[in-house]
């Protein structure tokens, strides 16, 4: 390359009197264009010939033959003539190299740093506006005439006028880059804008064809690239409210979600992340089993698994315990080594809330909502069967599973109860932890239940964190602030509906101001929110963690860990389940979050279970309930 650039190195300029000397040679003015012309003519054959295909070449050929031919018919003798001296003055010819040399005292800096690749280019560039009609031509003289000195004739080039001519050039140049960069600006301000949406007759034409999901979905990619850069990509005329209901619009047409819960969950992220969420729900999560180490070691485990034709593999380096499912020859919920309890189908999102809730050997835990009990077991699996693990679940059809889990699995410590979690600690008090895996919308397991995508209503999204803020409350206020080792709660959902996450976590602190939230001390997930859409939480909720398909391939999940800091006032609340939601109704209503149009419960029903209780508990004091008048 070196050696390269030598060769093209610029020769120096020759003096003014051997210019002079060369210009007295060349006597007729005319011929001499003719042969200026041809020079250019010929060196670009030259240098097109270098690079340019054959088929190019050739048409090239053709095309600088024919202009040649029309110069010739013109000129035919005095070319033919000058021709033949070229041949031997052309080492001779001083125009190009004075071209050079002009250049060369105009780009002194230049030149030696300039790449043999980048002359060719520009070379190649002035060739290609060199033309041949007669306009061009014109043109191509100009440029021709920009290599050699422009307006300024070649011959006139003297010591005396060298600077102004030097600076002339310049303005030129000054005054060129300025037009380049005029015509680039307008140029950007011409291009086009990313034209997604319809007007309304099209839409109305469209909406009589079948959907072309296809075109929805390009528009969907589309609309997003405009969102992310509005300013530039905007169509005139169009505010950010015109595409995102487009956007919306598209987001239900395309994957099937209701309105409302389409813009729900559109919220929680980005146009562009929002759009990755929706698409990880298309498909559901790999599939996960965990190792039951009361029965046997991941090691062994997935020996056994590979022997039998299951091709597997460790979840993640966040878990000792979970491995990932490939495929299999074999049912995996029915091999011996499941039947035989050494491991469980679980998600991997599961296991998050028990690992951040820590259980100690030998202490005593709730899992307040257990069924069909995939955490329970996990419990008693890392406190070796030690201590005493309540299992609780107020819907007794689901105690079921739970309990055929806790036989199959071989856990020996625990004790399945069905309670409304809301009676603790009415029931027991003073866990050292208690783990909340709450009821929830199902928003985070879209891929394994998409019926979620419409069967979601606002309504469920004031029941449910109702529910779910009186169950936290119950939890904190079950466990024992004096633990020595624990006084944990771990509250987690498998929705990432802001108000059954951050909402309730944010309630319970304000309600229960001897709780602070702790790390989760979980290896994978995202922040939780301090702040959302204008609402702010307590900042301690960054401590909280969100997990989302599109991010870590795991089921939508919001974990959070509680360390309870001194007593409730409310530990010795002997309120029914009932008392006690009338009371936390109050409570929200004066705050103002529990809208009025929050759902009411069947009274009539209620009072049916109300009845048969109060029956029941004589019954336990040995009252004959018949003995005792009604309504009291
Ligand atoms: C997300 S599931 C629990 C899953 C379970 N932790 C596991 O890992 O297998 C929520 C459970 O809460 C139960 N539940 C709903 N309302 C309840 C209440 N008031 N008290 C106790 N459990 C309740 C439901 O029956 C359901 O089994």
């Amino acid at each position: 390359m070196g050696n390269r650039r030598l060769s093209k190195r610029q020769p120096d300029p020759p003096t003014l009197e051997e210019f002079q000397a060369r210009k007295d040679k060349k006597s007729n003015k005319k011929k001499e264009k003719v042969k200026k012309q041809t020079l250019v003519q010929e060196g670009s054959d030259k240098k097109k010939a270098k690079r340019q295909s054959p088929i190019e070449e050739s048409s090239e050929k053709k095309k600088s033959k024919k202009h040649k031919k029309s110069k010739l018919n013109e000129e035919d003798s005095i070319v033919k003539d000058q021709k033949a001296r070229e041949e031997k003055e052309l080492p001779e010819v001083d125009l190009e190299e004075l071209s050079k040399a002009k250049k060369s005292l105009f780009d002194e800096d230049e030149d030696d740093e300039q790449d043999e690749d980048e002359q060719l280019q520009d070379e190649f560039d002035v060739e290609q506006e060199y033309d041949y009609d007669d306009d061009e031509e014109a043109d191509a003289r100009q440029m021709f005439s920009d290599e050699e000195g422009d307006d300024f004739d070649l011959e006139e080039l003297n010591a005396s006028n060298m600077e102004s001519l030097s600076k002339k050039l310049d303005e030129q140049e000054a005054q060129e880059a300025e037009e380049a960069e005029k015509e680039l600006l307008e140029g950007e301000k011409l291009q086009p804008r990313v034209d997604v949406l319809r007007t309304e007759e099209e839409e109305q034409v469209l909406a009589q064809q079948p959907p072309d999901l296809t075109a929805v979905r390009t528009r969907m990619i589309e609309i997003v690239k405009v969102l992310d850069d509005f300013k530039n990509l905007a169509a005139e005329g169009k505010s950010r409210t015109d595409y995102l209901d487009r956007l919306l619009k598209d987001i239900c047409q395309y994957f099937g979600y209701s309105p409302f819960l389409a813009e729900k969950l559109f919220d929680l992220f980005s146009p562009a992340e929002a759009l990755e969420f929706f698409e990880a729900n298309e498909i559901s999560r790999p599939i996960t089993i965990r190792t039951n180490t009361l029965r046997t070691r991941r090691r062994d485990l997935a020996q056994a698994l590979v022997n039998r034709g299951v091709n597997l593999q460790p979840i993640g380096p966040w878990t000792k315990v979970g491995l990932q499912i490939f495929d299999s020859q074999v049912p995996i919920g029915a091999t011996p080594e499941y039947l035989a309890g050494n491991y469980i189908l679980q998600a991997a999102s599961s296991f998050l809330p028990v690992i951040a809730l820590d259980p100690q050997e030998n202490e005593r835990i709730l899992d307040m909502a257990a069924a069909p009990g995939g955490k329970t077991t996990y419990i008693s699996a890392l406190m070796k069967n030690t201590g005493c693990v309540f299992a609780n679940d107020a819907n007794k059809a689901r105690t079921k599973s739970l309990v055929a889990n806790i036989h199959r699995l071989g856990c020996t410590n625990t004790i399945v109860c069905n309670y409304d979690a809301r009676e603790f600690p009415k029931v027991i008090g003073g866990f050292d932890r208690i783990l909340l895996d709450a009821p929830c919308s199902g928003t985070g397991v879209i891929g394994k239940d998409q019926s979620v995508k419409v069967s979601r209503t606002e309504k469920d999204f004031m029941q449910i964190p109702h529910l779910q803020k009186q169950l936290l409350l119950s939890a904190i206020d079950s466990v024992d602030s004096h633990s020595k080792t624990g006084g944990i709660i771990v509250y987690s959902t498998c929705s990432v509906a802001v108000e059954e996450d951050e909402q309730v976590v944010d309630y319970a602190l304000r309600k229960r101001p001897n709780v602070k939230l702790v790390e989760t001390g979980l290896a994978i997930g995202k922040e939780g929110f301090a702040s959302y859409r204008g609402k702010n939480f307590h900042p301690s909720l960054k401590l909280t963690r969100r997990y989302y398909p599109h991010t870590y391939n795991v089921d939508g999940f919001f974990v959070a860990k509680f360390q309870k800091i001194g007593p409730s006032p409310h530990d010795d609340n002997q309120n029914s389940a009932r008392e006690k939601e009338a009371a936390a109704r109050r409570e929200v209503e004066e705050e103002g979050i529990i809208h009025s149009d929050f759902a009411k419960f069947d009274d009539d029903e209620d009072e049916k279970y109300i009845q048969k209780s109060q029956k029941n508990s004589l019954l336990k004091k040995g009252v004959n309930p018949k003995a005792v008048k009604h309504g009291k």
